[in-house]
Formats: C-alpha cells, sequence, structure tokens
C-alpha cells in the first residue's frame, strides 16, 4: 500500500533520519489489556501508520514490540526499519546513571535493537518507585539536566537510538539544554492542539531548530486529565460541518498547519484512518484565524500526577 503520510527530517540525528507527521499514541487510560493493545496496533500498522508513540510508564512497550513482531511476520511490514519508534525515560529513571539501564529496559520490552527517538518524559526526578498517586511532592525534583541529558547524547552515540529529545519542556529548560549540548534536542513532544495552541514554545522551538510532536492533539477525551472540551467546541464544529470533516481532522490538520507533528491515539479503526485523512485539504486564512481566538485552557499538567506544588512549578 502507498503510504500518504508526509515525513520530515530529524535533525541532530546522524543519520538522514526521517520521521512520519502523523504517529500512532498508545497510552491508554484506563490502560487496556496487552492483547487489546497488540491488535489495535497492528491494525494500526495495516491502516498505514508507520510511526509509534510509547513510554516505559506507559506498559506499552510490550504489546507494541510484540505487535511490530506480528506484523513483520504476517508481511504487513518487511522490515523493521519501515517505523519509527519514540519511547521516554520515566522520572524514576532521571539520573545519569539510569538512563542507559533505562533505554536497555525499553528496548528489552520492544525486542528491538534501536529505538528511533528516545525522550526525556518530563523535566522531573522522581526520588524513589513511585507508591502512589498523586506522586508526594517531597519525592519529586527538577532534573539535573545537564549529567541527565549527557547519558541521553551516549544513548545516541552508542545507537541505542537514533535521535534524541525531550517532552513536556518549556523554552526555559530547552534553552539550558541547548547551552550545554553536544547534540541538541531533535524534538520536544508537548501538548498541542486548538485549545491549547502553545503559540510562543512553538516559536522558539522553530527558530531553534526543534520539531515540535503534538501530544493530546484531540484534548485527551477519555483520560483522567481529558473531557469533550474539543469536540464540544461550537466554532471547531461549525469549521468541520462547512468543510464536511470531521471536529477530529479539524484539530489534527490545524496541528500539522502549525508544522507540528500530530500524536493522536485511537484503537478504533474507523477512526484510525479518519485521523490519517488530513493531507488533501486546508484551512482557509479565515478558519485559521478564527482557531487563533479560541479560548485557551491546558489539559494535562504535572498538577495531574504529582501533588501540588508551587515551588516545582516556578523552576519549569
Ligand atoms: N509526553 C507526554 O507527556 C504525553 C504523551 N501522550 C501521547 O500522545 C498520545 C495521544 O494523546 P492522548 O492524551 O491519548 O489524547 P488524544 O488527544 O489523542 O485523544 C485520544 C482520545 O480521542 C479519541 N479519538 C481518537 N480519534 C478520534 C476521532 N477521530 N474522533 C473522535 N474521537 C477520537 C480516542 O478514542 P478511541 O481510541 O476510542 O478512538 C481517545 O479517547 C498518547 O497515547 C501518548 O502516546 C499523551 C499524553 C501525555
Ligand atoms: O503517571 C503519570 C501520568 O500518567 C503521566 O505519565 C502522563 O500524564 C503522561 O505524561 C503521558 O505521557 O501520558
Amino acid at each position: 500500500m502507498e503510504n500518504k503520510v508526509p515525513i520530515v527530517p530529524v535533525v541532530s540525528s546522524f543519520s538522514g533520519l526521517t520521521m512520519p507527521v502523523i504517529c500512532m499514541g498508545t497510552a491508554s487510560y484506563p490502560p487496556v489489556d496487552a492483547g487489546t493493545l497488540k491488535s489495535a496496533i497492528v491494525e494500526a500498522i495495516r491502516a498505514g501508520y508507520r510511526h509509534f508513540d510509547t513510554a516505559f510508564i506507559y506498559g506499552s512497550e510490550q504489546p507494541l514490540g510484540a505487535a511490530i513482531a506480528e506484523a513483520l511476520n504476517i508481511g504487513l511490514i518487511k522490515s523493521r526499519n519501515e517505523l519509527f519508534i519514540t519511547s521516554k525515560l520515566w522520572c524514576t529513571y532521571a539520573e545519569p546513571d539510569l538512563v542507559i539501564p533505562a533505554i536497555k529496559m525499553s528496548l528489552e520490552n520492544l525486542q528491538l535493537e534501536y529505538l528511533d527517538l528516545y525522550l526525556i518524559h518530563w523535566p522531573l526526578k522522581f526520588s524513589k518507585e513511585v507508591s502512589r498517586l498523586p506522586v508526594p511532592k517531597e519525592e519529586v525534583s527538577v532534573i539535573d539536566i545537564k549529567s541527565v541529558w549527557s547519558a541521553m547524547e551516549e544513548c545516541q552515540l552508542l545507537g541505542l537510538t537514533k535521535a534524541i529529545g525531550v517532552s513536556n519542556f518549556s523554552s526555559r529548560k530547552l534553552e539550558e539544554i541547548l547551552s550545554f549540548a553536544k547534540i541538541p534536542p531533535a524534538v520536544n513532544q508537548v501538548e498541542m492542539n486548538p485549545l491549547w495552541q502553545q503559540k510562543e514554545l512553538n516559536e522558539y522551538c522553530k527558530a531553534k531548530g526543534i520539531h515540535v510532536s503534538a501530544h493530546s492533539p484531540l484534548g485527551s477525551k477519555g483520560t483522567l486529565w481529558g473531557d469533550n472540551r474539543i469536540f464540544d467546541c461550537h466554532a471547531l464544529k461549525e469549521i468541520a460541518e462547512a468543510k464536511g470533516k470531521t471536529i477530529a481532522q479539524i484539530c489534527l490538520r490545524w496541528v500539522y498547519e502549525q508544522g507540528a507533528s500530530v500524536i493522536a491515539k485511537s484503537f478504533n479503526k474507523k477512526r484510525m484512518e479518519e485521523n490519517l485523512e488530513i493531507f488533501d485539504w486546508s484551512l482557509s486564512v479565515e478558519e485559521l484565524e478564527k482557531i487563533r481566538g479560541l479560548p485557551q485552557c491546558k489539559f494535562n499538567s504535572i498538577g495531574t500526577f504529582i501533588e501540588p506544588s508551587a515551588e516545582l512549578e516556578a523552576q519549569l
């Protein structure tokens, strides 16, 4: 099958790496069982997805690995190289000595030799195994970014991943990394959708050559922290109706037109296919203007999984 998803270059990888701009998310809240997850991923590969987003904390690395093995087995793909796999360093391992063991654990879960992209999941470090949610604030501190980034660089130099980046980082934290990085972050994966547009961060990243990947582009409907605000948004509904598209497609197209890539999660075959149909039409200037004026609200923040701490927030 011809793949119609555009690709973007991943700068700062050594190998002319490219990344498909639509990625299938694998986090689900509440979590689904491994068999369901594996089948959904095989279905997504069949539908044309070639980029998958996982993380140690999601528990989805093993089912993703099993799905890749099955896709190879049944001939949906000929080689693992046809896929782009992103995973993330969880906060419990955000210490220089733990980074390489952590990526090796992820690779073992995935049954892969290398990742395409490894991200620091949050600019946070947990002092011990997290025993409860929300994580007590005494167990959380801001990551020592210099030493952890150096270990991330080592992961790339060792060939454990083709590129490295971050997630949920502010421009302030990125500025810090750029001041000492030998390999600059290729990607910053952040929440981004028409109701949380990330205009300034996106402009900052563009200026620095850091690609933005948008997680929760549909407002994380169905998760602990997400809701239906996007699907209930009157202005988005009007644009969708006028264009004969769905609200989801309007959101995903909007993200794409901001120069970012899209990480949407759907385990439903019809919606997986729908979410790929965003490349043969565009939003008009008036529609973009209307979206620009939408009131903003953040869905996913550290407050959803750690105890509130103004002191910590002020350092991020
Ligand atoms: N780096 C980070 O900190 C974070 C990363 N992520 C990553 O991003 C991915 C996506 O973000 P997520 O928060 O899951 O939220 P999304 O914004 O992708 O929303 C997912 C929800 O939207 C539904 N949905 C998907 N497509 C459609 C459609 N066309 N029409 C209507 N409903 C639709 C899904 O249901 P259904 O499956 O039934 O279609 C699901 O309930 C995650 O899976 C994860 O990989 C997410 C949060 C934080
Ligand atoms: O336990 C912690 C939370 O689930 C946290 O992992 C999510 O908010 C998240 O960043 C994600 O990537 O989905």
